[in-house]
């Protein structure tokens, strides 16, 4: 958790990296989301861990703004999603369930495309890809097509295109799904680093319990409501993250 600050900065500055509180959302007679509060403090790895269909792409897509939020109140580093829109979506970076990265085109193309959407000038883009490759240990492969990529490499492509306007809070929906055990690895370790190293704070969701450290910030959330929130240690107590889990949802043995 973050601490207090020690010298003077502006609200934003102390913001948690990520607020919500109290977001609903239907899709018809289909309650997605049922009042809904989190947060991920500043430099945190905050997973979001849910089974398919508890409402974590759902939640993704209020915060990208790809649904509106008609209920409730999301903020970015401080940033309210709907009154300030453009200053809260220039501090998200996402990497989505998805693939984002156009193959045809090389990892560099790809970058350097996401920067001019940015508003981020030719020379500071090519500055930029060249720090964001190193920063995933991609910076051999700036000229290759993404389709030349491993399924693993693609998702550290994509990770560094979400980087490329140095977002303070990155949002990763089910990154490790597809990839080999190692690729996991990878991906997961990589984003821890970026944490440790970079500064920037994440929201990963996941189904996947082995991917949760004990001294991880962590969400769980259950058909749209968030069921606790806490330091994982803590939540999973004695018996253990997994058996928690399985009895919180009711799904235990
Ligand atoms: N476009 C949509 N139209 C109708 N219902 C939807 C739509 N998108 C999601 N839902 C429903 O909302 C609920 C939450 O789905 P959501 O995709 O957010 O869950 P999830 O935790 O991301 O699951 P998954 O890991 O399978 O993507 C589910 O009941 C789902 O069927």
């Amino acid at each position: 958790m973050q601490g207090p600050g020690s010298g003077p900065s502006s609200a934003a500055d102390r913001a948690d990296a990520l607020r919500i509180t109290d977001l609903s959302h239907r899709f018809g007679s289909v309650q997605a989301l049922s009042d809904v509060s989190l947060s991920v403090p500043r430099g945190s790895f905050t997973a979001l861990l849910g089974v398919n269909g508890a409402g974590k792409t759902t939640l993704f897509s209020l915060v990208t703004r790809l649904y509106s939020n008609v209920s409730g109140r999301i903020e970015v580093a401080g940033h309210d999603l709907r009154r300030q829109p453009a200053q809260a979506m220039a501090r998200l970076g996402v990497v989505f369930q998805s693939r984002a990265l156009d193959a045809d085109l090389t990892v560099a193309q790809n970058l350097a495309y996401h920067a001019a959407l940015h508003g981020i000038g030719h020379r500071q883009a090519r500055e930029r890809t060249r720090q964001v490759l190193a920063q995933v240990g991609l910076d051999q492969r700036a000229g290759d097509r993404v389709s030349a990529l491993s399924g693993g490499q693609q998702r550290r492509a994509e990770i560094a295109r979400a980087l490329i306007h140095r977002p303070d809070l990155l949002l990763l929906d089910e990154a490790t799904v597809g990839l080999d055990v190692k690729s996991r690895a990878e991906v997961l370790a990589l984003t821890r680093r970026l944490i440790a190293v970079e500064g920037v704070s994440a929201l990963w969701a996941t189904h996947i319990m082995d991917e949760i450290q004990p001294d991880d910030d962590l969400v769980i959330l259950h058909k749209g409501r968030v069921l606790s929130s806490g330091k994982a240690a803590s939540i999973a107590g004695p018996s253990g993250l997994t058996q928690t889990f399985l009895s919180m949802t009711g799904a235990a043995a």
